[in-house]
This record gives C-alpha cells, sequence and structure tokens, in this order.
C-alpha cells in the first residue's frame, strides 16, 4: 500500500503547465527526494499534494482514498504536513509558542480559548507545551525554547519550522528545501534529524532540496523535474548517473 500516490497529475496556469503528468508513490517510512532546476514544479507538487491548487487533472491518493481537491485544513487533519521555502513562523511568538500553535491544529481547544487561558484549555495547553519540549529536543532547540523566533539564527528558523510541522503529528512531512541557507555542519546536523525523525517518529518524508549532496546521501528514492515534466525517478546510485538528469540538472555526476 503507497502512503501517498501521484497519478498524472497536471495544473495548469492559463498557458504555462507547470506540472504536467507526473506520478510517484511513497511507502510508509521512505525518504523520498523531490529535485529539478528552478521553476521545474516542485513547490506546486507540494501545493497540489496540500490542497492549495486543485490538479487541472490527474488523481492524489493518501493511504489509497483520493485526496484531490480536498482543501487544505482537511488534508493537514488527514496527516500531511509542511514547511515552506520562505519561512513562515509566528516571528513575535516564542520559540515554544511556535511549536504549541502546531499542536492546537490537531485539539479540540481553540487557539482562542487558549490563548485566553480560559479553564479547559489550561490542561490542554500544559500538555501540549510537555510535546512542544520533546519536539524541540528532536530539533535540538530546547536550550532556546523561550526566545523570540525572530532571533534564532536562519538555520535554526528551519529547524523550528521542522519541529511546527511535526506538532501536528503527521503521517507524511514535507520539507520545501530544509537546508537552504544553512552551513555545511548545520547540514549534517538536519540530515541526523530528518533519518531520527522518520526512525523514531515513524513518518514519511517527502523533501524538495537543491543541495545534491544533501538529498543523494540521505534520501532513497528521488523523482527529477524538469520544466513540469518527470525526467528521472529511482535511487540516488542512479540518478547521479542518469544523463537526462545530468544534461538538465547536474551539468556533471555528483
Ligand atoms: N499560482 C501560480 N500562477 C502562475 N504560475 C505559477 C503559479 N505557481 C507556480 N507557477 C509557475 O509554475 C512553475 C513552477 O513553479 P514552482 O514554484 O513549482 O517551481 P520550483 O521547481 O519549486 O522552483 P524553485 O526551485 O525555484 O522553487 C514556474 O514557472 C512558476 O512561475
Amino acid at each position: 500500500m503507497s502512503l501517498l500516490e501521484l497519478n498524472d497529475a497536471t495544473i495548469k496556469f492559463g498557458g504555462l503547465t507547470a506540472v504536467n503528468s507526473v506520478s510517484f508513490a511513497l511507502k510508509k517510512g521512505d525518504l523520498f527526494g523531490l529535485i529539478g532546476p528552478n521553476g521545474a514544479g516542485k513547490t506546486t507538487c507540494f501545493n497540489i499534494i496540500t490542497g492549495v491548487y486543485k490538479p487541472t487533472s490527474g488523481e492524489i491518493l493518501f493511504e489509497d482514498r483520493p485526496i484531490t481537491g480536498t482543501p487544505p485544513n482537511k488534508i493537514a487533519k488527514l496527516g500531511i504536513a509542511r514547511t515552506f521555502q520562505n519561512i513562515r513562523l509566528f516571528k513575535s511568538l516564542s520559540v515554544l509558542e511556535n511549536v504549541v500553535v502546531g499542536g492546537f491544529l490537531r485539539h479540540h481547544t481553540g487557539l482562542f480559548s487558549a490563548l485566553a487561558y480560559l479553564p479547559p484549555a489550561i490542561a490542554e495547553t500544559n500538555r501540549l507545551k510537555e510535546e512542544a519540549m520533546e519536539l524541540l529536543r528532536v530539533v535540538d532547540l530546547e536550550h532556546v525554547a523561550n526566545v523570540r523566533s525572530a532571533d534564532l539564527s536562519y538555520g535554526m528558523q528551519r529547524r523550528l519550522e521542522i519541529a511546527r510541522a511535526m506538532a501536528t503529528q503527521p503521517k507524511l512531512l514535507l520539507l520545501d528545501e530544509p537546508a537552504a541557507g544553512m552551513n555545511p555542519m548545520e547540514k549534517e546536523e538536519l540530515n541526523r534529524m530528518v533519518r531520527k525523525i522518520r526512525d523514531e517518529h515513524n513518518m514519511t518524508v517527502l523533501l524538495i532540496e537543491h543541495d545534491m549532496r544533501f538529498v543523494m546521501s540521505l534520501c532513497e528514492r528521488i523523482v527529477v523535474l524538469d520544466h513540469g515534466e518527470e525526467i528521472a525517478q529511482g535511487p540516488p546510485a542512479e540518478i547521479r548517473n542518469d544523463p537526462k538528469v545530468i544534461a538538465a540538472y547536474l551539468g556533471e555526476a555528483v
């Protein structure tokens, strides 16, 4: 059984076909990469999967059920969470609060009653805070839990976005360029974190990334897009030697 399946997913914006008949499938526990040059259609695929855009044609299945055209909030509840290419944190909230807000998405208590400290919300808020601290440990940010998120380094903000997405307890985590702006040491650390998220938190990961060393060392399968078309799919060893991929994207074998 596939966790996620795209079958001939296509989306057109006016005259531009941003994603053209793309098909791939993730099994539970996969670490799956989506790569390709700028404008290849990678983020648009994320937007189709998460319900931001409805594909012009084709089908998206999650746990074998069609989710094509389902609104983003419902898709989040089904168990798909994402981070964004441009970091979207609540800048004036603390690191811990950012993750707690993520947790509220899957709880009954309204965010308003929680922020207003209404009695039924207090117990739940405390529980969410504990869970959030656990997640901050996973991304190595527990020591800055009370710092304003805007004051974190870029690499730390990226890791915080991952923790916030994890707070919804998704089955599938979509990471849009998680290593962007990180130095080599931070990237190595991120590599270990993503593996841990898969191995210890049982999440399946689909990520977009331009850093080929990072993708090739982390992902077990990779799909390559170019101008909205899928040009290759396979394990890293095959992808890095695929002549079509080298011509379109890599320039030379990596
Ligand atoms: N809402 C939209 N309206 C019109 N065109 C769009 C829209 N969203 C994306 N596109 C176009 O679709 C194409 C694919 O864009 P997309 O952002 O998916 O590429 P990408 O592979 O993620 O690129 P990058 O690596 O630069 O982030 C681009 O030509 C882009 O301009």
